[in-house]
C-alpha cells in the first residue's frame, strides 16, 4: 500500500490507513502548491537571516530599521479582533496529543495553542497522529480511551478556542519530499491541517473566523509578509473572506523585537496580537551575540522578567499592540504542579500568581499555562485585575513605553555565572534531548517545564561560556569553564541521570546518544542555530515504499 500522491511528490514516512486519510491527493495537491509557490520567498529569508547574523557576529547590533520609521510612526491599526477571541485571559499550551488534546480543550482556558511546535518531537508519527488528532477536536469526534485507567475521555460542550502553531520556518520535513527537496515543515503543519478543518472550524469555532494560528520564531518582518501571503492564498483557494484566518505572532527572537510594528503592518488583515516568547526569547539574546563576548549570560535561572532587557521587550509589546488594536499576551511561567510537596507546590502558586499580576498590571490582555492545574490561578489573576472587560486593548496604552529605545531592548542582563549553572544546563539539556529523540517534546523537569525552548537556553549558555571561558564568578572559586571542566561536569551529571532515573531507564533511554549530541553542540567552534535541527537526522525515519500515482 502507498499514498496516492500528486506529480512531484514523494512520501518518504511509514504508511498507515489512518495518515493517508489525512496525506489525501488532494490535501497533498494544496501543499504542494503552497510550497511552489513560497519556497523561494523562504530561501530568500533564511539567506537573510544568515546575512544578518553576519552583521551581528562582526560585531553588529539588531536595532529599528530607519527605512521602515514611515510605518512604526504611521496611524494605522489592524482589522478588528474577531469576537470569537476577544477573552484570551488564560490560554493552555501543549504539544497535539490525543489525551492532551481533550484535556486542554476541557480545561477551562479561553484558548487551547495545539502545538506542532517547542513541545513536540517532530517525528513522523508525532506529526501525522497530531493531524488525526486535531481533525477529530475540530469535528468533535475526538474520544480517548485510558485502557491503564479505563477512562474515557471526550469533549465537554464548552470547550477552548483552538489556535494551531505550525514549525519555525527553518525547519524541513524531510518525510515529504516535493519536486526533490523536503517540503517546508510549516508550511506541511498549517497546509495539512488547513486544508482539512477550515469549513468546520468556521462553523463550530470561529463564529465565521479562522482558523486561527500562532507563528514562532521570526526575525523579520519579510518572515511575516511571507505568513501573509500564505493566508490570502489559502483563503482565495477556500472562496472564505479576506481576514478570515488570524495569527497572533511570537516575538521571540531579539531582531524581531525592532520589527513588531512592521509584522503587524505586514499581517494587518490577520493579525490577533503579539505575544511574549521569553523562552526563545532568552535563547535568541545569546544566539544573536555569540559573536559578543562583553554579554555573557548569568545563570539561566536569573533571567527573569525583571531584567531590564525583558522587561522593556514586554512593555513595548504592550503599546505596540494596542496601539495597533490587538492583544498584547504574556508568556510561559516555567512552573507547574508539584504533587507530591504541599509547600513546594503552594511556592511555584505563589511564583506564578506573582509572575502573571506582573503581566496583567503591565497591560497584557493574557498569558500561558502549562498546565490544567494552573489555570485557575491564571485566570483569578486576570479577571480580578481586568476591569470588567474581555482585554485591555483600548484601556492599557502604556505610552510611557514608547520612550523606549535601543539600549532598553539590549542591556545586558545582570547576575552571576555559577557551576551549579553549568551543571543545572547540562542535566536538563541531556536529559531533555534524551526525552525529544524518544518522542517527547515537553517534559516535567526538576518541577519545571522543559520544552525546545528552554532547552535552547541550556545550549547555547553552556557554549558561550565555554567558547569565552566564561569566569564562574558567583561561587566565589573564581573558576573558568573550559573544555576539562567541561568534560567532567558532564561525566558527573551524566552519574547523577543515572541515579535520578534509575538504571533500567537510563540503558533503555536514550541519554547516551543524547549526551553525544548536546556536548557536541556546546563544544563546537561555531554555534549550530537551532538544537532540534541538528538534532532531526536521529528522527527522521524513511520507509522505502513506492508511493502510488494512480
Ligand atoms: C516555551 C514554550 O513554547 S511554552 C509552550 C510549549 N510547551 C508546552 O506546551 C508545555 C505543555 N505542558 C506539558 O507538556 C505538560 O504539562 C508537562 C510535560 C510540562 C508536564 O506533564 P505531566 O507531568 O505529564 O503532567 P501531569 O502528570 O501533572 O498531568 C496531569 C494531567 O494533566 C494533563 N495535562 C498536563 N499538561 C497538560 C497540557 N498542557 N494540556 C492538556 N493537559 C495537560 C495530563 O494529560 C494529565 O491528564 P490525566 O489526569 O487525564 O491523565
Ligand atoms: O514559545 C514560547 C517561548 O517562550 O519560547
Ligand atoms: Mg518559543
Amino acid at each position: 500500500m502507498g499514498y496516492d500522491v500528486p506529480e512531484g511528490v514523494d512520501i518518504r514516512g511509514r504508511y498507515d490507513p489512518e495518515f493517508s486519510k489525512i496525506l489525501t491527493r488532494n490535501a497533498l495537491q494544496f501543499v504542494t502548491d503552497l510550497q511552489r509557490e513560497f519556497r523561494n520567498h523562504i530561501k530568500y529569508a533564511m539567506e537573510c537571516r544568515r546575512e544578518a547574523k553576519m552583521r551581528y557576529n562582526n560585531g553588529g547590533l539588531p536595532g529599528f530599521d530607519p527605512a521602515t520609521k514611515y510605518i512604526r510612526e504611521g496611524e494605522w491599526v489592524c482589522a478588528p479582533v474577531p469576537q470569537a477571541v476577544a477573552d484570551r485571559r488564560v490560554e493552555i499550551t501543549g504539544p497535539v496529543e490525543r489525551k492532551m488534546i481533550i484535556n486542554a480543550l476541557n480545561s477551562g482556558a479561553k484558548v487551547f495553542m495545539a502545538d506542532f511546535e517547542d513541545a513536540l518531537s517532530p517525528s513522523w508519527e508525532n506529526l501525522m497522529k497530531g493531524h488525526v488528532n486535531l481533525r477529530d477536536a475540530v469535528s468533535r469526534t475526538i474520544t480517548f480511551h485510558d485502557q491503564a485507567r479505563n477512562k474515557v475521555y471526550k469533549l465537554n460542550d464548552e470547550t477552548a478556542k483552538l489556535f494551531v502553531r505550525p514549525r519555525g520556518w527553518h525547519l524541513p520535513e524531510a518525510h515529504i519530499f516535493i519536486d526533490g527537496e523536503p517540503a517546508t515543515g510549516c508550511l506541511v503543519d498549517f497546509g495539512l491541517y488547513f486544508f482539512h478543518n477550515y469549513a468546520n472550524f468556521r462553523k463550530a469555532q470561529g463564529q465565521g473566523f479562522g482558523p486561527f494560528f500562532y507563528l514562532p520564531k521570526m526575525e523579520h518582518s519579510r518572515e511575516g509578509r511571507i505568513w501573509n501571503n500564505v493566508f490570502e492564498r489559502a483563503e482565495r483557494w477556500a472562496g472564505i473572506e479576506k481576514g478570515s484566518i488570524r495569527a497572533t505572532v511570537l516575538i521571540e527572537t531579539l531582531p524581531a523585537v525592532f520589527q513588531m510594528n512592521e509584522i503587524l503592518y505586514e499581517l494587518r488583515d490577520h493579525s490577533v496580537g503579539l505575544n511574549c516568547g521569553r523562552w526563545d526569547y532568552i535563547f535568541s539574546y545569546v544566539k544573536t551575540f555569540q559573536g559578543h563576548p562583553d554579554r555573557l549570560l548569568p545563570d539561566r535561572v536569573q533571567v527573569g522578567m525583571a531584567q531590564h532587557f525583558m522587561r522593556s521587550y514586554s512593555d513595548l509589546l504592550i503599546h505596540t499592540c494596542h496601539k495597533r488594536g490587538v492583544h498584547a499576551m504574556g508568556g510561559m511561567a516555567a512552573q507547574i504542579p508539584i504533587r507530591d510537596d504541599p509547600a513546594a507546590n503552594q511556592a511555584a502558586l505563589e511564583l506564578i500568581r506573582k509572575d502573571k499580576l506582573r503581566e496583567v498590571k503591565a497591560g497584557h490582555d493574557g498569558t500561558w499555562a502549562a498546565h490544567p492545574g494552573l489555570i485557575p490561578a491564571c485566570m483569578d489573576v486576570f479577571t480580578n485585575n481586568m476591569v470588567n472587560a474581555p482585554n485591555q486593548i483600548h484601556s492599557m496604552k502604556r505610552q510611557d513605553a514608547s520612550e523606549l529605545i535601543e539600549e532598553d531592548l539590549l542591556q545586558s542582563p545582570r547576575g552571576v555565572r555559577t557551576m551549579e549553572g553549568l551543571r543545572l544546563n547540562t542535566r536538563v539539556g541531556i536529559q531533555y534531548l534524551a526525552a525529544w529523540l524518544t518522542g517527547a517534546g515537553s517534559v516535567p523537569l526538576y518541577n519545571l517545564m522543559e520544552d525546545a525552548a528552554t532547552a535552547e537556553i541550556s545550549r547555547v549558555q553552556n557554549w558561550q561560556w565555554l567558547k569565552y571561558g566564561a569566569e564562574l564568578n558567583g561561587d566565589g572559586l573564581g573558576v573558568k569553564v573550559n573544555l576539562d571542566l567541561f568534560g567532567r561536569v558532564v561525566e558527573e551529571e551524566m552519574a547523577r541521570i543515572e541515579r535520578e532515573v534509575g538504571k533500567e531507564k537510563f540503558k533503555k533511554g536514550m541519554y547516551k546518544e543524547a549526551c553525544n549530541l548536546f556536548t557536541g553542540q556546546c563544544t563546537t567552534p561555531v554555534l549550530d542555530d537551532f538544537l532540534t535541527l541538528d538534532a532531526y537526522n536521529n528522527i527522521v525515519m524513511y520507509h522505502r515504499i513506492e508511493s502510488s500515482r494512480l
